[in-house]
């Protein structure tokens, strides 16, 4: 007779393992609905979102070396499930709310929330009752970006009051966050407490809400729209292919979840310098419009990378309201209009 085959060591396989873009693992996600050991062969069976197809190579190839690597696993056979994430099953905590549109990047730090800041403002400025929400969990930065100092009032109910600055309503995760301590919520605890704070805030009527996901392809993203009733999405990316690689996965996860793409935006797409004025395109331009137009996306404008930008970002006031005649200004508001027609 072969080796016994421990279930603890599969356990352990299973709770140590998260798949690229979820935040917790697959034991605390429940994914796992039965774990089978015949002879020397383990069944897995995995319930998994369908907003996760496009890794799962990725989790078979991760899975199938683990659990085949423990003392006696001569075979392992993974069966997976896949549940749907449709849309006509998703609530609406924003009722109040007349078109939400998430800004999403495959990745961090393409200047998403820079994107979403400017968008809102310029669509304000279109004469649009709007609003923001930072839900960015890894990197809230709406306290920089508009130079909010106190956190929001709530009322004796409970319910939270968006703060005003610049003709928005704004509103962050953050502001729920000590700042000296990091975020500890994981997995299904995290998405209840965004999902909670979704339906608590009081926006009242707004033609516009605009939604900062935090970078990536998970399961935070997946529960914050099927609890908003998210009209379309804006994809931020850089003209590098690998960026817009990343891109990608977060186009594919909007379709999964039926969620238009309603435009792409290419960021940091080139350089002028201030003194010469020669034009550098430093991680190369136009790729991001190419690859929309490759894709059937509509796509929404570039932003250059700007020392004003950068500046507007870090001083609490976002360009378009720091520098309302500027061509870049120009730019937002060219992709705002897009958006209102859309
Ligand atoms: N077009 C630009 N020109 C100059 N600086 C920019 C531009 N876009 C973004 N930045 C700067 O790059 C930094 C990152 O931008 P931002 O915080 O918007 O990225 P992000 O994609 O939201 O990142 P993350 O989601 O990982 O927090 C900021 O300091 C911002 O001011």
């Amino acid at each position: 007779m072969g080796t016994r085959i421990s279930r603890a060591a599969i356990y352990d396989v299973l709770n140590a393992y998260q798949i690229p873009g979820a935040n917790a693992n697959l034991v605390a996600l429940k994914a796992v609905k039965a774990i089978d050991v015949e002879d020397a062969e383990v069944i897995l069976r995995l319930q998994l979102l369908d907003a996760y197809q496009d890794r799962e190579q990725v989790v078979r190839q991760a899975l199938g070396g683990a659990v085949g690597a423990i003392d006696g696993v001569e075979k392992v056979t993974i069966a997976i499930e896949w549940e749907r994430t449709a849309q006509a099953e998703f609530k609406n905590l924003l009722p109040t709310v007349k078109k939400c549109y998430v800004i999403a990047s495959g990745k961090g730090g393409v200047g998403k929330s820079t994107v979403a800041s400017n968008l809102a403002v310029a669509m304000a400025a279109l004469g649009y009752k709007v609003g923001l929400l930072d839900a960015d969990i890894h990197g809230p930065s709406m306290g920089m970006m508009f130079g909010i100092k106190e956190g929001p009032e709530a009322t004796p109910e409970g319910k939270i009051i968006p703060v005003e600055k610049f003709g928005l309503k704004l509103m962050s995760i953050a502001f729920l966050i000590d700042e000296d301590r990091p975020v500890i919520w994981r997995g299904p605890m995290l998405n209840k407490a965004l999902t909670q704070f979704l339906g608590d805030v009081l926006w009242g009527d707004l033609d516009f809400l605009f939604i900062d996901l935090p970078p990536g392809t998970g399961d935070t993203q997946i529960s914050l729209i099927q609890n908003a009733k998210v009209d379309g999405a804006v994809i931020v990316s850089t003209p590098q292919d690998v960026a817009f690689l990343d891109a990608r996965k977060a186009i594919g996860l909007f379709q999964t979840v039926k969620v238009p793409v309603t435009g792409v935006v290419e960021n940091m797409s080139s350089f002028v310098c201030p003194t010469c004025h020669t034009e550098t395109q430093i991680f190369g331009h136009g790729g991001v419009k190419a690859a929309a137009q490759r894709l059937g996306l509509p796509f929404l404008g570039e932003v250059p990378i700007d020392l004003a930008i950068r500046i507007g970002g870090d001083s609490g006031v976002p360009l378009v309201a720091a520098h309302p005649d500027s061509p870049q200004t120009k730019a937002f508001m060219g992709m705002a209009r897009e958006l209102a027609k859309a």
